[in-house]
């Protein structure tokens, strides 16, 4: 695979709207990556696509532009696990930024301290067919065994279909369990529905976190009409309204900055940012969703809020 970016690539906004939401102090923005740049980072062999640069520099410019406090750098698969852009871009965070890594498992112990000690505090498993070739289960276990004593939990990227081959698996996993994007859940169904009851019960059984994020993504409606009221993605706020409601004190929200393999539209991540008035919709669910659940997850030596 070259290093032009996959054909059709939709790059992130350069000037995103600024939000009309004010988040609160210390609002963390838990599902952000970094994409090399490649000439420093080179992307992985192995990688299903080839983005266009997004460095720590623009992840950074685009917290401060949001009235984000902290970020959640997430290892994406055009990387692979090869996490130095990750660890550099916490590197240059002074502290405002935590790490999900990629890894497999062969990572030595020496390899898992470096990334604690950069900042490091969950590892990921992507079951996304399109994204990564199948890791046997038995070696993500392995994984999460080896890093459950580092306090580290587990980020899973799954589509909604998957969920019944991987939820007695994941229920058994020795860490704690985050999911990306609620899931992937099919949005045209009933929110109410058997699919999304399932894994609603899923994240009940098994204390399971759920990312609010990526509306861009699952929505079906789309983003509102060019100068249209800022409501957008209104076909996923009742499923992600749900978990708020039913799991408020494990979910967390993201921008998924740069947002990778959009195909239909670039969202404007101040939109992003105000749909969350939409998911969240009291001051108490927002500070829950925005700043004390990811406090716990990735600061919980801050009892404070710190700026
Ligand atoms: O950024 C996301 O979370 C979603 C995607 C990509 C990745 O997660 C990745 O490459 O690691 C996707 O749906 O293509």
């Amino acid at each position: 695979m070259g290093t032009a970016p996959t054909a059709g690539w939709l790059t992130w906004d350069p000037a995103p709207s600024a939000p009309t939401l004010a988040l609160p102090p210390g609002a963390v923005d838990a599902h952000c990556h970094v994409f090399g740049p490649g000439e420093r980072f080179p992307f992985a062999p192995e990688r299903k696509y080839t983005p266009t640069d997004a460095g720590r520099e623009q992840l950074f410019a685009l917290r401060d532009h949001l009235g984000i406090a902290r970020q959640v750098v997430v290892q994406a698969t055009c990387h692979g696990t090869d996490n130095r852009a990750l660890v550099d871009a916490l590197d240059a965070a002074d502290g405002r930024a935590r790490g999900v890594a990629a890894v497999r498992g062969d990572v030595t112990d020496r390899e898992l301290a470096d990334l604690d000690r950069a900042g490091v505090r969950g590892v990921r498993f992507n079951f996304v067919k399109r994204l990564v070739d199948a890791v046997p289960t038995d070696e993500l276990a392995a994984v999460a065994e080896r890093i459950a004593p580092l306090g580290w939990h587990v980020v899973v990227y799954f589509e909604a279909a998957d969920l019944p081959d991987l939820e007695d698996f994941l229920g058994r996993l020795p860490v704690p369990v985050v999911v990306d994007h609620m899931g992937r859940p099919d949005v045209t169904r009933d929110p109410d529905g058997p699919e999304f009851t399932r894994f609603l019960r899923f994240v009940d059984r098994h204390d399971v976190w759920v990312k609010v994020s990526c509306p861009e993504r699952l929505s079906v409606t789309g983003p509102p009409a060019v100068g249209g009221e800022r409501h957008a993605y209104a076909d996923v706020v009742p499923f992600a309204r749900r978990v708020v409601a039913e799991a408020g004190d494990r979910v967390l929200w993201g921008t998924d900055w740069p947002h990778p393999n959009l195909t239909d539209h670039m969202p404007d991540d101040g939109l992003l940012v105000d749909h969350v008035r939409h998911v969240a919709p009291t001051p108490e669910d927002r500070q829950r969703l925005l700043v004390d659940n990811p406090r716990r997850l990735y600061w919980p030596e801050h009892t404070e809020v710190a700026p």
